[in-house]
């Protein structure tokens, strides 16, 4: 691999290029810039992470092709890299996005290029990931058509009808696994219905073979497993070949890989061979979930810090690095300035005063820019919590707001084929259900109880009681297409609609010619005006659009003015929770106050000129005052 070097015009070349004007890069980032070995990057919130990124890219871009074919690998959890690299480096966005390099995500990549591969081998075919219902369809019929399944049979029947845990029999064959002693089991039930090796046990697993072997298929809970014996048993000449193939490797958001995902880039990747980074912020891992045992990202020793942030004033800075765990330290390029971030105290009587706060809090700061970005964020959206949430502090707030893609049928159609293609039929059945919910709209089914649109929740429920059979068909029918197409997926769907449709109103011819044009329009775009802006308040004095978003949804993102609102999570506020870290109380062993911790460090770490922070009177009294110095404390109670 290649040690370029990086002259001081080249930096000027990017700085002109990626930052605003006259702005240059710290030294510290510039270290990162110059440097072209394996190396891990740990850097703070607004540090230009993503930017330096960019820049690097585009230094490689100027040298391209590079020696021996080798293209270049940049690794993300979401599609930001490619929409990052269209937009900020539009000049060498068809150099970058194309052969021999690869950007995306991670884990398409660890599936396209190790846990698909492996499955094909297996099983000879094109492999299907499919969701447990449709998995225990097949499981269920195998089983009763199969003389070869007749044990297998007879002991879950019987088990079904003498256990009266479950309803009904496939719901049954769905809870069936096998445990890690090789014992057959079922749901919560501890006792086993077959001990290891015993011929029902015995029988499900060859069960499941087959399904892999014939069918190509497997479920979504036990592709964790096969991507983990695939990693396991990749054999050493892939990672000279990959290490080849890809001389320069980028992980965005490092700390955001769970432990499988770790491995596979260590079992592809050898640094020796080619340049590995691994750019993260440890205190930003906020996509690991509860059950998982991911361990925080530890850099090597000899990483590469970017301390600097180049977004927020040093008077953010010195609170939230309070929600750092090691090195509590974050300068800013930007100084003092004198502004202090806001602290909104509100009563739950008042609670709708908050935004008229964060609205004033704006007016005060002369944040007057119409173009501006101001979001109120949150943790919670879920709207069946008990709590606080995000629709608290705004009644309209729709925490299942669709996304552009799915007012396209044609964007959704792409989806589908898509998913399809990768394997992920579990995917791809979700895209149905989200068409099914256009669809739904656009006819005015509305859901009985709600009286509202169907989610994709709601939907599945209302598929599984009335249509079970009918859409399990249909789903298992997509994962058999022949040619995977759009032309070919879009027949499926419309035949499919139709005829479920038809069930409650036999007389229906197609419902596709009442559909509006704009949603079965071919382009691609996607018609703006029909998102009805959801999710954006317009600010009835000087019209700033406030975007409510979750804190998920903003990670990675830059706001002029962010405001913070305090949710709670089973029985508790995030707020509360972190207190501790800044000196009142202690952490208890839930892992929520961790969670907590980087959820707030990463929602707080989003503006570059106001952050606000909205937190409950309770909140605040057991808070002693410890933030009257730090901010600006503004009392909505009275
Ligand atoms: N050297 C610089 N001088 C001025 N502004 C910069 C500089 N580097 C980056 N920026 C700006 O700072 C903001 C934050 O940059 P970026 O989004 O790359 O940070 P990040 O480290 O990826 O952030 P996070 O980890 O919080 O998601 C952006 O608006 C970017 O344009």
């Amino acid at each position: 691999m290649m040690e370029w070097q990086i002259s001081d015009q080249d930096i000027q070349a990017v700085e002109e290029i990626l930052l605003p004007h006259g702005a240059q890069f710290p030294e510290d980032a510039t270290n990162v810039i110059r440097c072209w070995h394996s190396t891990d990057v740990a850097a703070c919130p607004g540090s230009g992470k993503t930017t330096v990124l960019l820049a690097k890219l585009k230094l490689l871009a100027d040298r391209m092709p590079l020696e021996n074919g080798a293209g270049i690998c940049v690794l993300s959890h979401t599609n930001v890299a490619v929409n990052e690299i269209k937009n900020r480096l539009s000049d060498y966005a068809d150099r970058l996005l194309s052969y021999p390099n690869y950007i995306g995500t991670i884990q398409s990549f660890i599936d396209r290029f190790v846990t698909m591969p492996y499955l094909r081998n297996i099983s000879g075919q094109n492999v299907q990931v499919v969701d447990s219902l449709t998995f225990a369809q097949q499981v269920l019929s195998k089983m009763q058509h199969d003389a070869k399944y007749s044990a297998l049979d007879y002991v879950t029947k019987n088990n079904f009808e003498t256990g009266k845990q479950f309803s009904e029999r496939i719901n049954h064959t769905q809870a069936l696994y096998i445990r890690d002693d090789g014992a057959l089991c079922i749901g919560r039930q501890q006792k086993p219905l077959a001990g290891a090796g015993k011929t029902s046990a015995e029988q499900y697993k060859k069960l499941l073979v087959e399904l892999l072997e014939d069918e190509g298929m497997i479920r979504y809970q036990d592709a964790y497993v096969y991507a983990s014996t695939a990693i396991g048993e990749l054999p050493a000449e892939y990672a000279d070949l990959f290490s080849s193939r890809f001389q320069y490797v980028f992980i965005d958001e490092y700390q955001d890989c769970n432990n499988l995902q770790r491995q596979a880039i260590d079992a592809i990747f050898d640094p020796q061979k080619c340049a590995v980074f691994k750019i993260g912020d440890s205190d930003q891992a906020i996509y690991n979930s509860a059950e998982d045992t991911t361990p925080d990202w530890m850099p090597q020793p000899d990483f590469l810090p970017i301390i600097t942030s180049c977004r927020f004033n040093q008077e953010i800075a010195n609170v939230i690095c309070k929600l750092k765990k090691g090195e509590k330290n974050i300068v800013t390029l930007a100084g003092a300035t004198g502004v202090k971030p806001v602290l909104l105290v509100f009563s739950p009587e008042n609670i709708d005063r908050v935004i008229g706060g964060f609205i004033s809090a704006l007016d005060r700061h002369e944040l007057y820019d119409n173009n501006g970005i101001y979001k109120a964020i949150g943790a919670v959206k879920r709207e069946d919590l008990s709590g606080l949430k995000i629709g608290s502090y705004w009644t309209e707030f729709d925490g299942s707001a669709n996304k552009k893609n799915e007012y396209s049928y044609w964007v959704l159609v792409d989806e589908i084929v898509q998913y399809l293609l990768e394997g992920k039929l579990y995917k791809a059945e979700q895209s149905v259900r989200r068409l099914l919910c256009r669809v739904f709209h656009y006819i005015s089914i509305k859901h009985p109880i709600s009286g509202k649109d169907y989610t994709i929740v709601a939907m599945k429920n209302a598929l599984d009681e009335k249509y079970r059979g009918q859409y399990r068909q249909w789903i298992y029918e997509m994962s058999r297409i022949k040619t995977i197409d759009r032309h070919s997926v879009d027949q499926l769907l419309r035949q499919k609609i139709n005829e479920l449709l038809r069930i409650g109103n036999p007389s229906l011819t197609d419902i596709f010619t009442v559909l509006p044009a704009f949603f079965l329009e071919e382009s691609t775009s996607v018609n703006h005006a029909d998102i009805a802006e959801k999710n954006v308040l317009i600010d009835p004095i000087r019209g700033r659009r406030i975007i409510f978003d979750t804190i998920h949804g903003v990670k990675g993102e830059t706001h002029d003015a962010t405001l913070y609102l305090e949710t709670d999570r089973q029985g508790a506020s995030d707020l509360n929770r972190i207190l501790p870290y800044f000196g009142i109380g202690r952490c208890g062993s839930s892992s929520l106050y961790d969670s907590s911790r980087k959820l707030a460090y990463v929602g707080m770490s989003r503006p570059k000129k106001l952050l606000c922070v909205a937190m409950q009177a309770e909140t605040y009294e057991k808070s002693k005052g410890v933030f009257d110095a730090d901010w600006e404390v503004v009392d909505l109670r009275g």
